[in-house]
């Protein structure tokens, strides 16, 4: 088959890359669903939330004041940040060093949402983010607070996640370990904190886009969340979505 032939037949085979973008508050089951999805439908992921995680974690380890927002901002450039964004195994690293575990500590949780409004630090992940979802060859899956309306607003499908409070709380404290685990109240009250917080910002708040599909996850598995999605994203790219 001559060199036109070959690329028809490879156009009706691989379909166009598709970029998702799936936004929520913290305990939706955002990470748990975009790594599936991902994963289900050959597609590259990106967990954006790691990143503002990791660059809290470089200006706690290196005695930036979170909440000195002159400060924070002159430091926004200098962490080297790399996403790795293989559904099985995705990582991250801060300056070479595996990030994975520092970042999820009650520390850096407790100081995210501060290091996360300052604009400079958003623009710097921002334009990462972007380049990242640029390269994946068939397509990717993108979760945090503002991709459907920020980072990625031309998204070929927007999902935004969300669950009572109760529901994301009682998810949350099945995680943690220990002490933390029973105190459901503490945790609750620590998510409903960081929510406002990520709402209340003035840059690229935790919002919903116009466009995005809203998906309750309270009374839903985790897999009937997951079933979802992948629905949406194939009935996007077959142009056969339900009215
Ligand atoms: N629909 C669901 N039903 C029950 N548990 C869920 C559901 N979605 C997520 N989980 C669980 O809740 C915890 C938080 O999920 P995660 O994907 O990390 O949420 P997010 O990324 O939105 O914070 C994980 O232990 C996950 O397995
Ligand atoms: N696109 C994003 C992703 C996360 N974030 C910030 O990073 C914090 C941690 O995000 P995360 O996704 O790891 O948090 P969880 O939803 O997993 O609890 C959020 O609370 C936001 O403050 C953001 O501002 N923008």
């Amino acid at each position: 088959m001559n060199n036109v032939g070959n690329a028809v037949t490879a156009a009706r085979i691989a379909p166009a890359a598709v970029v998702v973008g799936i936004d929520g508050p913290s305990g939706t089951g955002k990470s748990s669903t975009s790594k599936a999805v991902a994963a289900k439908l050959g597609l590259r992921y990106l967990d954006t939330g790691a990143q503002y995680r990791a660059i809290t974690w470089w200006m706690l380890s290196n005695g930036i004041d979170v909440n000195d927002a002159a400060a924070v901002a002159d430091a926004a450039g200098k962490p080297e940040i790399v996403s790795g964004t293989d559904p099985s195994a995705p990582a991250i690293t801060v300056d070479g060093a595996d990030a994975a575990a520092p970042i999820r500590t009650q520390e850096v949780t407790s100081a995210v949402s501060a290091v996360s409004a300052v604009p400079e630090v958003r623009t710097r992940l921002t334009e990462l983010q972007r380049a990242i979802a640029a390269e994946a060859p068939h397509g990717i899956v993108v979760e945090g607070r503002d991709i459907g309306t920020t980072v990625l607003p031309d998204a070929d499908l927007k999902i935004f996640l969300t669950a009572s409070a109760e529901a994301r709380a009682a998810r949350r404290s099945g995680e943690l370990k220990g002490k933390e685990a029973t105190d459901l109240a503490a945790t609750q009250a620590a998510l409903v904190k960081r929510d406002a917080a990520d709402s209340g910002r003035k840059t690229s708040p935790l919002a919903k886009a116009d466009d995005a599909v809203e998906v309750d996850t309270t009374d839903l598995t985790l897999d009937q969340v997951i079933e979802c999605v992948v629905t949406l994203v194939e009935e996007r790219r077959s142009g056969t979505e339900s009215a």
